[in-house]
């Protein structure tokens, strides 16, 4: 069955299931100086050994996604360089099943402008993000440790529930 849904802007409201949001926050800095201004902490990237930044260039291609990964052990800071990118994600259901299919009914896909970020909840499913226009380049910043279920196998790809397949734009 195929699904279609739009994409949304990010809030921190809409993105609550999923994770955190990084943004500039509307209260005053917390240091400034001349011609800067600085808030710390914006949000917090919970970790317990070193982490490492993957970088992914991802190409223009089909609005559609049709397996996720998901990492149970590990929080994901996930933030676009150049240009605006869509991230699809997925509800997790149970943390502690190895076997779980990612649900295309609990799919919501939000677009992430440069200068803000998202870290993505443990066991919160994702694809890879998609380039709004053209192609563009993002980082994600995890810990770089084994995952309870082995998602650092070479191919972490779950299909979603019946082979679904979700559109959007
Ligand atoms: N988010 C993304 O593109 N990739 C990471 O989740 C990863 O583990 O490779």
């Amino acid at each position: 069955m195929q699904h279609r849904i739009n994409v949304e802007e990010l809030t921190e409201e809409a993105f609550r299931p999923f994770g955190k949001v990084i943004d500039l926050p509307s209260a005053a800095p917390s240091k400034t100086g001349d011609g800067w201004d600085c808030w710390s902490y914006v949000q917090m990237l919970d970790v317990d050994v070193p982490v490492g930044a993957g970088l992914v260039v991802t190409k223009e291609r089909e609005f559609q996604v049709a397996s996720m990964e998901r990492h149970v052990s590990r929080e994901e800071l996930l933030l676009p360089f150049d240009k605006e990118i869509i991230q699809p994600v997925a509800l997790c259901a149970n943390i502690d099943d190895p076997d779980e299919c990612p649900d295309p009914l609990s799919v919501k896909c939000f677009k992430i402008k440069p200068g803000q970020a998202i870290i993505l909840g443990r066991g919160v499913w994702h694809s890879p993000a998609y380039p709004v226009v053209g192609d563009a380049r993002y980082m994600f910043v995890i810990e770089k440790k084994q995952d309870k279920f082995g998602d650092e196998m070479i191919k972490p790809w779950v299909e979603f529930k019946n082979g679904d397949i979700v559109q959007f734009g």
